[in-house]
Formats: C-alpha cells, sequence, structure tokens
C-alpha cells in the first residue's frame, strides 16, 4: 500500500512542479488517485507503464485568440482554448464554457473528470474540454453570433466527428451550438453533423439531449435512494443554478413527486415555500434570458436574496448543486447537515469541496459525485452521435430509455467497485475505480502512446 500511495504523492508532485498555479486541476487528481490505490496495489502495470504519469498530462492543449468586434464596432479580444485530455476511449468529447473565469486550470479539472465520467457511461467516447473566458451575459444574438464564428474559425482545425464532438457547458446552449455548426459547416464544407452535440432538433440534434443531465441525475439519486428503501415522493429538494442542468433536475423532480423550494443564479436565490414554478423559471431564463430575482416579482410568497451560498442554508432532505464549481464549501456542508439532509447529487461539475464531500461521508449522507451524476448529459450527447451516423431520429421515449438504462449501469458498477474496494456507500470511490480501470486498460492496450 505504502508503495502505490507513494507512487500517487510523486505523480501529485509532477503537478506541482510543472504547473504549481493550476489548484483546481491538481485538487481534482488528488482526490480520483487518492480513491484508485486498492487497485494500483492490484495490477502493478500500470505503474510500469506510467499509466499515471501518462493520465495527468493532456495528449494536447490547444490555446487561440478569439477577436470580434461588439455591435458598437469595438474590437475584442478574446482567449479560446480545447484541452484533449485522453483518446483511449474514443473520440474526445465534452463541453465548451464561455464564463470569464474560463482559464487553463479550470479546463485541465474539468477534461480531467470528463474522462472518467465518459468511460463510466460505457459509450465510446474519450474526454476534453474547452470555452473562452468570454461572456455572453449582456451580449445581443449578433454579437454572440459573431464571436462564435471567430471562435470556430480556429477550432475547427482540432475537431471533427471522429476526431472531437465538443457540446455545451455553463454559456452554451442551444444558440451557441447553432452558431458554431453554421461555422463549422461553412469552412469545411461539409454536414459533419457528429461534430457537435446539443444541436436543435431540427437539424439533427437528440430528442431529450436538452433534459438528459437533469433528468440523469434525479434517474441516479433514486436508484441510490432505493437502494435504502427511500422514496423521493414528497421530500423537499433544494437545486442551485438556473440552468440547463437545474432546469431539467427540477422537472424530473417534479415528475417523481419531490417539491423543489429554490432555484439561484450567480447573483442570489430564490425560496418559494410553495414550491419553484418551473414555467415562470424557464420564462425568465430561456424566454427573456433574465435574472432569478424577477421571480419574486409575480410570486409573492417567494423570497430573493442576494448571494448564492445563502441556498444551502435553506432546510431540505435533498440538495442537488447544479450552478457550478466550488459551490458546496465546508460551512455549507455543515449547515445542510445540521439541517438533516439526507442526500446530495451533484448535477455540476465537482459542486462541493473536498473538505465538504469528507463531511458528507463522515455523516452518512448518500453522496452521488458528478462524474456519475451528471454523466446523462454527456451519455445523450453519444447517442446523438449514433443517431447521426444512421442518420435517423429516436423519439424521445427510446432516447429517455437508454438515458435510464445508462444511469442505472452507471449506479450499479459504482456501487459495485464500492462494495470490493472501499466503503458500500463510497460511490467517490466507486465511481472513480470503475472508470480509471477501463480508461487503464485500453490505454495498456494501444501501447506507449
Ligand atoms: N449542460 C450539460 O449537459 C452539463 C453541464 N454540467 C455542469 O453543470 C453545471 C451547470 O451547467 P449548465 O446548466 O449547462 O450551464 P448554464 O449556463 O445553462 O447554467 C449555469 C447556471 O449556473 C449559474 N452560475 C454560473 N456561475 C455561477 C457562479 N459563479 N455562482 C453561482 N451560480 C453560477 C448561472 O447563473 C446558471 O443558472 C456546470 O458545472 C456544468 O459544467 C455537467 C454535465 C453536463
Ligand atoms: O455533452 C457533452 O459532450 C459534454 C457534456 C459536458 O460538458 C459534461 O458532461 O460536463
Amino acid at each position: 500500500m505504502a508503495d502505490m500511495k507513494q507512487y500517487v504523492q510523486d505523480t501529485l508532485d509532477i503537478i506541482t512542479k510543472r504547473d504549481p498555479d493550476q489548484k483546481q486541476f491538481r485538487n481534482t487528481v488528488s482526490k480520483v488517485l487518492e480513491t484508485i490505490v486498492p487497485v494500483l496495489e492490484q495490477h502493478p502495470e500500470f505503474k510500469e507503464q506510467k499509466i499515471l504519469e501518462r493520465m495527468i498530462e493532456p495528449e494536447r492543449v490547444v490555446s487561440f485568440r478569439v477577436p470580434w468586434q461588439d455591435d458598437q464596432g469595438e474590437i475584442h479580444v478574446n482567449r479560446g482554448f480545447r484541452v484533449q485530455m485522453n483518446s483511449a476511449v474514443g473520440p474526445y468529447k465534452g463541453g465548451l464554457r464561455f464564463h470569464p473565469s474560463v482559464c487553463l486550470d479550470i479546463l485541465k479539472f474539468l477534461a480531467f473528470e470528463q474522462v472518467f465520467k465518459n468511460a463510466l457511461t460505457g459509450l465510446p467516447i474519450g474526454g476534453a474540454k474547452g470555452g473562452s473566458d468570454f461572456d455572453p451575459h449582456g451580449r445581443s444574438d449578433s454579437e454572440v453570433m459573431r464571436f462564435c464564428q471567430s471562435f470556430m474559425t480556429e477550432l475547427y482545425r482540432h475537431i471533427g466527428p471522429h476526431v472531437d464532438a465538443p457540446a455545451g457547458d455553463i454559456g452554451v446552449g442551444g444558440r451557441e451550438i447553432g452558431y458554431l455548426f453554421g461555422q463549422y459547416k461553412r469552412i469545411r464544407d461539409s454536414y459533419d453533423s457528429a461534430v457537435l452535440t446539443g444541436k436543435r432538433v431540427d437539424y439533427w440534434g437528440s430528442l431529450a439531449r436538452t433534459e438528459a443531465t437533469g433528468y440523469g441525475l434525479l434517474y441516479f439519486v433514486k436508484d441510490m435512494l432505493d437502494d435504502k428503501g427511500i422514496s423521493l415522493k414528497d421530500k423537499v429538494i433544494v437545486v442551485s443554478g438556473s440552468g440547463n442542468v437545474a432546469t431539467y433536475a427540477m422537472e424530473k423532480a417534479y415528475q417523481l413527486g419531490a417539491k423543489v423550494v429554490t432555484c439561484s443564479d450567480s447573483n442570489g436565490y430564490v425560496y418559494d415555500p410553495d414550491g419553484i414554478d418551473l414555467d415562470a423559471v424557464k420564462e425568465i431564463k430561456q424566454v427573456r434570458r433574465g435574472r432569478i430575482r424577477e421571480y419574486v416579482q409575480t410570486h409573492p410568497n417567494a423570497e430573493y436574496h442576494e448571494g448564492c451560498r445563502g441556498v444551502w442554508t435553506v432546510p431540505c432532505d435533498i440538495a442537488l448543486p447544479c450552478a457550478t464549481q466550488g459551490e458546496i464549501d465546508l460551512d455549507s456542508a455543515k449547515i445542510l447537515v445540521e439541517h438533516g439532509v439526507l442526500a446530495v447529487g451533484e448535477g455540476a461539475n465537482m459542486p462541493s469541496e473536498l473538505p465538504a464531500i469528507d463531511y458528507f461521508q463522515k455523516n452518512h449522507v448518500l453522496f452521488a459525485p458528478a462524474k456519475a451524476a451528471n454523466a446523462g448529459g454527456v451519455a445523450v450527447s453519444a447517442l446523438e452521435m449514433s443517431q447521426n451516423s444512421e442518420r435517423l431520429q429516436w423519439t424521445f421515449e427510446e432516447v429517455d430509455q437508454k438515458l435510464k438504462d445508462i444511469m442505472s449501469n452507471i449506479y450499479k458498477n459504482a456501487r459495485m467497485n464500492a462494495e470490493k474496494y472501499a466503503d458500500p456507500d463510497d460511490l467517490v470511490a466507486g465511481a472513480n475505480i470503475t472508470a480509471f480501470v477501463r480508461v487503464a486498460n485500453i490505454m495498456l492496450a494501444h501501447g506507449l502512446v
């Protein structure tokens, strides 16, 4: 054991030495590696073949200039990236994020997580992540279009249906995917539909992709609760975020009989004791692209509070962080536990800081880690690529059933490996081990590449 713990430490030291400023990337890698030590013990070949050293180094990182003009004619220069982390399991796959915080550290941590998440789906997809520090908030449609066209004018060289197929993430939804696809098609002069997923349904998108991450999260949480004989019916749920993942997590939570009392955006959160009115949220966010504070104008029983972390002070049975990374710190975790939270399901990527995860697990809160619980989105993206290859479109029900089965398999495999190698309820370890073994074995089969 000591030997493999040292191997893990030596690997982390490589990151610290090479990229001392990439703290989020290092934290993410450290959490994954710490949980796979028992597997390394059983497979000395992974160490001999330097699998960890290879996994922490992206296969390729592209960084580029994105110049564009706003509606007043002023020129802006943003930075674009694509981190192609690992293609052992299949072509690179992962979202694009447009947000001012985007930098190499964040994209490397997201790409590293994506490799393992994609492996968990059982589908043939490697892992990548990309994006830009461009902020689409407050920009007109034509500004967003010009930005997307400029972004794709460089990105197109590095992607393709058999190479790398990006999709959306924070700040990149159906509108942006449309503009990106239009520009790719124009430059390549080829209708490579599977080069991007999350496309609108009338031009080769998949039914249920929009809903998939949020729905998948609820399917996973339901499986986890069912195992303990707990029903979702009438449970009070606190959700953060009001974007794609949050919206469809709320929708499925309602369909399964639970009550959602909060949602939020980067300014603050809404608490509605009567249950969040999802149609109102969709109108504010999807139609008007407004702020969540507007909700209380039409819902007098609801309260709006500035600041995001306050959402975790609302008592609940289940917490679903669906906004962004690092939104639950140790203090928030302590409040949730004090209020008797039964389960936490991560819809966002890495929303819980590492001390918060440890605290939940020590206090026997059922914990569904992001890479397993939010894998439904990328899974349906892979199904979109399958539909594009066969020039067919499956029904909503067909895709939804496949999504359910995939989430169920992810849960079962994570649970099985948690039982085999760690604490049976430790789905963090179970998910990491399941994914690591799949990726590492394929890397061995491909030789030293
Ligand atoms: N869209 C997808 O299919 C998938 C998304 N995810 C993850 O889910 C999370 C949310 O993504 P989407 O819903 O797609 O994005 P989105 O852009 O549709 O929504 C993001 C939401 O988070 C809020 N937000 C952003 N930054 C924030 C901050 N610093 N503090 C508080 N709130 C903040 C926004 O106001 C918005 O409500 C991200 O972590 C993303 O990586 C994970 C798997 C798939
Ligand atoms: O659908 C995809 O390809 C990517 C989804 C994504 O970015 C994620 O799972 O975090």
